[in-house]
């Protein structure tokens, strides 16, 4: 049974019934916004803000507006598993599908502790215009499960995910709604779910991507945010009249796209100079040797420990000295406390909203330019869009092939941006958000709402 959780907040204080959102039922459910913590921002506040600023850009028509930033579909899951021990666990599961205009919804599934309906509706909502920026014929979704996965066995995340497909599996599809990994899951995850989803609804490998390359996965996904990452920063410096080689990197985050991009722009001569993960930070000032970290994360399950570098505070590894900063861990990182001490010339947000409106305009003010998220982050669910592609024609690419359209999908986004930033006379964050609710906004009044 679906239940749609209708969250209000400041920015979005319309009513609306349960047959305008396409759910079983709409719960009005007073205050579950998640309090924002410290310095940081609430994600959906600070999501919804960028999008109404783009909006006014754009003179968008305010019930249009409106019409796009109420989701489509919000579901709400309880997931209970029998733990190894025999004892019961309960947690809770999100899927928020936010806009189906220009096709079917994407986006990750993430398992981490912090997981609550209000980030997972505003990264379904940056989705939306992130697959737009990158105009692949998409709409936006997202998912999660608030747990720990590093505190679940292998056979409890097995069970845990299954149940949670089990929940889902009518609202997920090729042509409606197709998940991927995110934070804390992977290949295992999403070929979990395609084997749940099948056993209801026959063999469909392209319900899911980010799958293993042996279930129909596509060549190259696993490196693919990195590589958009490592392509999005080469065509930003090419602007500056700058090259990878020789600028100092600082990474936050040392998992999928954190540790692709850390090892794909070493290997262009960029010096990663500090990383961090969950388990501490480390710092070389010639440059760490990325291929004995990547070697000693693997085997110590994170980078503390590492002889190749000195350790750090981790609450530091934001504002250490670098050339070029590269969140690629969790959100609302860097906010109005820690903004004016970042010491990088260009933050590249390779991790979804790591930056608060609020330090945006501190950033914007000491000249640092941001290359933001829907663009940066767009590597990942570009090549989700190929390997989708690859399982509805029955044929693989070679990786050779993955890699040179990602690389022609980047740098046509970011000529499309650079365009909307000299249209709106605006930064690079707004130039991706008016460049995405334009193309979702034309496509939504193309279809029309139905006589
Ligand atoms: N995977 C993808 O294709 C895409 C991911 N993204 C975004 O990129 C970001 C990273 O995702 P992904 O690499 O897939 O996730 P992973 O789970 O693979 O890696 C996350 C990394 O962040 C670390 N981390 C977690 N909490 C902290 C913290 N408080 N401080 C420092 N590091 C921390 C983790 O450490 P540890 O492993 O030790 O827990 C891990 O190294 C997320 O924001 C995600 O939404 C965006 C587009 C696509
Ligand atoms: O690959 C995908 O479909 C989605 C990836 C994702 O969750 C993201 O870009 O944030």
């Amino acid at each position: 049974m679906v239940v749609c959780l209708h969250s209000p907040n400041s920015l979005l204080c319309v009513s609306i019934e349960a047959s305008q959102t396409g759910c079983d039922k709409v719960i009005f459910g007073g205050n579950i916004k998640k309090k924002a913590s410290g310095a940081t921002m609430n994600a959906l506040v600070a999501t919804n803000r960028n999008f109404k600023r783009a909006a006014k850009l754009l003179g968008l028509d305010s019930k249009l507006e409106k019409s796009l930033l109420i989701p489509f579909r919000e579901i709400k899951v309880e997931c209970t598993i029998p733990k190894d021990d025999g004892t019961l666990a309960s947690f809770v599961g999100f899927r928020v599908q936010h806009d189906n205009a220009r096709g079917p919804m994407k986006g990750g599934i993430r398992y981490h502790p912090e997981v609550d309906p209000d980030e997972v509706n505003a990264l379904a909502q940056l989705m939306t215009w992130k697959t737009a920026v990158a105009n692949i014929p998409y709409g936006g979704a997202k998912g999660g499960i608030g747990c720990n996965p590093g505190e679940l066995s292998v056979s409890e995340l097995e069970r845990l995910t299954r149940v949670f497909a089990q929940k889902i599996h009518d609202l997920i599809g090729i042509h409606t709604d197709v998940p991927a990994p995110d934070m804390g899951t992977g290949p295992q995850t999403m070929a979990w779910i395609l084997d749940e989803y099948s056993k209801f609804h026959g063999y469909s490998p392209a319900v899911v991507t980010g799958k293993p390359i042996d279930l129909g996965g596509s060549l190259g996904r696993d490196a693919a945010t990195g590589r958009g990452v490592l392509f999005a920063t080469e065509a930003l410096l090419k602007e500056h009249g700058k090259t990878i080689s020789g600028q100092r990197f600082v990474i936050q985050g040392f998992g999928n796209v954190g540790a692709w991009a850390a090892q794909l722009i070493s290997e262009q001569g960029g010096k990663i100079v500090a990383v961090s993960d969950i388990t501490g930070a480390i710092k070389n000032s010639k440059g760490l040797d990325i291929p004995s970290l990547l070697k000693h994360a693997k085997e110590h399950k994170g980078v503390k420990g590492f002889h190749g570098g000195d350790p750090i505070d981790p609450k530091s590894i934001l504002v250490e000295d670098c050339d070029i900063l590269i969140p690629a861990a969790l959100g609302g990182v860097i906010n109005r406390e820690n903004a004016s001490d970042i010491k990088s010339k260009f933050i590249i947000e390779a991790a979804n909203h790591p930056t608060d409106p609020e330090a945006d305009e501190i950033l914007s003010k000491k000249g640092v330019v941001i290359l933001p998220d829907i663009f940066a982050n767009s590597g990942g669910v570009t090549v989700s869009y190929f390997e989708w592609v690859q399982n509805i024609q029955g044929f693989m690419w070679d990786e050779e092939k993955v890699n040179n359209e990602l690389k022609n999908y980047m740098t046509r986004g970011f000529k499309d941006v650079k365009e909307m930033c000299k249209t709106h006379n605006c930064d690079l964050r707004m130039g991706a958000f008016t460049l995405g609710v334009n193309r979702v906004a034309r496509a939504t009044v193309l279809r029309g709402w139905g006589a």
